[in-house]
This record gives structure tokens, C-alpha cells and sequence, in this order.
């Protein structure tokens, strides 16, 4: 797969402060790579530089093998870019103001009205091609965002928090949107949302303090979690303290929690690191005859990699 997007170092400060600090990654066709961090990791400005629309202080990126500077209109028309919030232009109807981005790429007349076409196809915009922009429902107002990124059908999209403030519905369709959108391209998302990455991200990036911190798969990262091949049960509240005895005799256990659910208690033995525990607590349940109504070993969770690496962030 061919390299779309390549960041060598990239730092950002203002006065004092190092909104980013030294980032460097890789884009190739086809992935999405999801951008995680807690607020005022670094995020955005890194977005805003990757596609011209901020300077760097040092550092450099290129798409598709063309510098990226606030000048370089080569390099932009390589980019698709949905920036934080809803679109500009609220007074102008979906379809004027998406001719107005095909014809600020240099489009006009019947080719113009030819992509702003596809594009509002592609997000599907049809309903609502004569509504004012203002009077659009977020998830709307989030297409035309999208379609406007895409008119130019560049090959790298950057999109900042793109199902920001929708609803499950609308999110679940702009995902879709996403994924049918990566096969030909390389994207980039910014999220806040751990479950989105899982869904669409095919690589994750976790920012803290403007440094890259972790850069992997998701099911990867998900195996530096403390519950990665946790074994979690769901048992009787009386059992608890004869299951949680039981667990204590197994080596390999570090950590025991208890939480209640519904009439019964979730019981979640966490392995000390690498150690495999299933078949160990399989086994002494068998043999004790413990009542366990549900039994499944733990992938990982995204959100306890995220905290493990992000505290401390800025405030
Ligand atoms: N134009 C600016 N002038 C001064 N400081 C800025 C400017 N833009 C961003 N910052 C600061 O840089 C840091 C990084 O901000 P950035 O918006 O990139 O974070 P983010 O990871 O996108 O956060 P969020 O998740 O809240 O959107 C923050 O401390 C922010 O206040």
C-alpha cells in the first residue's frame, strides 16, 4: 500500500507552551488512524498542520509526497479536511454553499454541479439540497462538513472529532460513511469516543502533552491493559467470599474486584501481566462447584490504557 501522509517531528508552541511536541507518524492507503488524548493533548494543532492550515515551528509533513505548508496549494489539494464544529455559512442553502467549496477548488459550471452531486450522494445530502445550513439538524450539519471535505475527492481525509455531539443513529451512519470512504483513502479521525476507534479505526494513535505515547492496532493496545485476559464471572452474591478465597490460592492472580450486577455480583480476577489464568479458575470452579452464571476472559479495555498513558495530562 502506497504512503499517503508522512509528519517528520512536528512541534507547535505558543509562547511558552508545547502544544506539540515533536510527532512524527506514517499514513498509508486504507488505514484509518484514529487520534486519541485528553483535552489539550495536542490534537487539533496537529490536524491544523498536517493540512496547511497552521505552521509549524519545526518540523515538516507531506502528502502524497508534497510539502505541506500553509502555501503549498499542491500539497492541499491532496486534502480533505472537516475541521472541529459545524460548517460556516448558515445563511447559504447545503447546495450553494457546497458549489461554493467545488468552486473554490477550481471547479465550475456543469463540472461543479457534477461533484457537488457526488459528493452529497456519497453522504447522503439529497433531502436536503435547498435547506438553509442553520436550520439542519447536527448530524446533517456534520455531512455537509463531510461532503465539503470530499468534493475535491482527495486522497487524504482529516477529519476532527467527526461524530461530535450527534446521536447513536447519527453516529452509527457517519461511521458508515467513514468506512466506505477509507478503502481508496487514508484517514485520519480525532475522537474522544474509545468505542468509535474500536469500530472504525484500523490504528490508534494515544496523544498526551503533545508526544505520541502509543501507536499500535487497537487490539493491541487493548493487550497493555491491566484486564487484558482477566477472567470476569458472574456469580452469586452469597458465593463471593468462598469464590474470592478460591481465587487467592491461584498464583497468577495480582488483583480481585467485585462490583454488583442486577441480583448478582460481577467477579473480575486480574492476571499478574502475560500470566494465563482461564483455565486455572476453570478449574477450581469445577472443582468447588462454584454457580457461575456467565465466564469470559478480558481482551483488554481501551479506556484503562488510555488512563494508564494519559495521566496526568494538561490541564
Ligand atoms: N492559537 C492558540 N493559541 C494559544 N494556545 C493554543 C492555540 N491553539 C491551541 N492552543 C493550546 O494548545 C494546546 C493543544 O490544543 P489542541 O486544541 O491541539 O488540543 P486537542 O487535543 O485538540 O484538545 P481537545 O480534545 O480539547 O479538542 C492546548 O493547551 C491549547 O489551549
Amino acid at each position: 500500500m502506497s504512503l499517503l501522509l508522512e509528519a517528520q517531528d512536528l512541534h507547535k508552541s505558543f509562547g511558552g507552551l508545547r502544544a506539540v511536541d515533536g510527532i512524527s507518524l506514517q499514513l498509508k492507503q486504507g488505514e484509518v488512524l484514529g487520534f486519541l488524548g485528553p483535552n489539550g493533548a495536542g490534537k487539533t494543532t496537529t490536524m491544523k498542520m498536517l493540512t496547511g492550515f497552521l505552521a509549524p515551528t519545526s518540523g515538516s509533513a507531506s502528502i502524497c509526497g508534497e510539502q505541506v505548508t500553509t502555501g503549498n496549494v499542491d500539497a492541499r489539494k491532496n486534502i480533505g479536511y472537516l475541521p472541529e464544529g459545524a460548517p460556516l455559512y448558515g445563511e447559504m442553502t447545503t447546495r450553494d454553499f457546497l458549489l461554493f467549496v467545488a468552486q473554490t477548488h477550481g471547479l465550475k459550471g456543469k463540472d461543479a454541479a457534477e461533484r457537488v452531486e457526488e459528493a452529497s450522494v456519497a453522504v447522503h445530502l439529497e433531502g436536503v439540497m435547498g435547506q438553509k445550513i442553520e436550520t439542519l439538524s447536527k448530524g446533517f450539519k456534520r455531512r455537509v462538513g463531510l461532503a465539503a471535505a470530499i468534493m475535491h475527492a482527495p486522497d487524504v481525509l482529516i477529519l476532527d472529532e467527526p461524530t461530535d455531539g450527534l446521536d447513536p443513529n447519527q453516529k452509527h451512519d457517519v461511521r458508515r460513511l467513514i468506512k466506505a470512504m477509507a478503502k481508496d483513502r487514508a484517514i485520519i479521525i480525532s475522537t474522544h469516543i474509545l468505542e468509535e476507534v474500536e469500530a472504525l479505526c484500523t490504528r490508534a494513535i494515544i496523544i498526551n502533552k503533545g508526544r505520541i505515547v502509543a501507536d499500535d492496532v487497537p487490539s493491541k493496545l487493548k493487550e497493555k491493559s491491566r484486564y487484558a485476559g482477566a477472567v470476569s464471572m458472574l456469580v452469586e452474591a452469597e458465593e463471593v467470599a468462598i469464590i474470592q478465597a478460591g481465587l487467592k490460592t491461584i498464583s497468577g492472580i495480582q488483583d480481585i474486584e467485585t462490583a454488583s450486577e442486577g441480583q448478582g455480583v460481577r467477579v473480575t480476577a486480574i492476571p499478574k501481566r502475560g500470566v494465563a489464568i482461564a483455565d486455572a479458575v476453570a478449574g477450581i470452579a469445577d472443582k468447588e462447584g462454584w454457580h457461575i452464571s456467565q465466564f469470559a476472559i478480558d481482551a483488554g479495555r481501551l479506556d484503562d490504557v488510555f488512563r494508564q498513558l494519559t495521566a496526568g495530562g494538561r490541564a
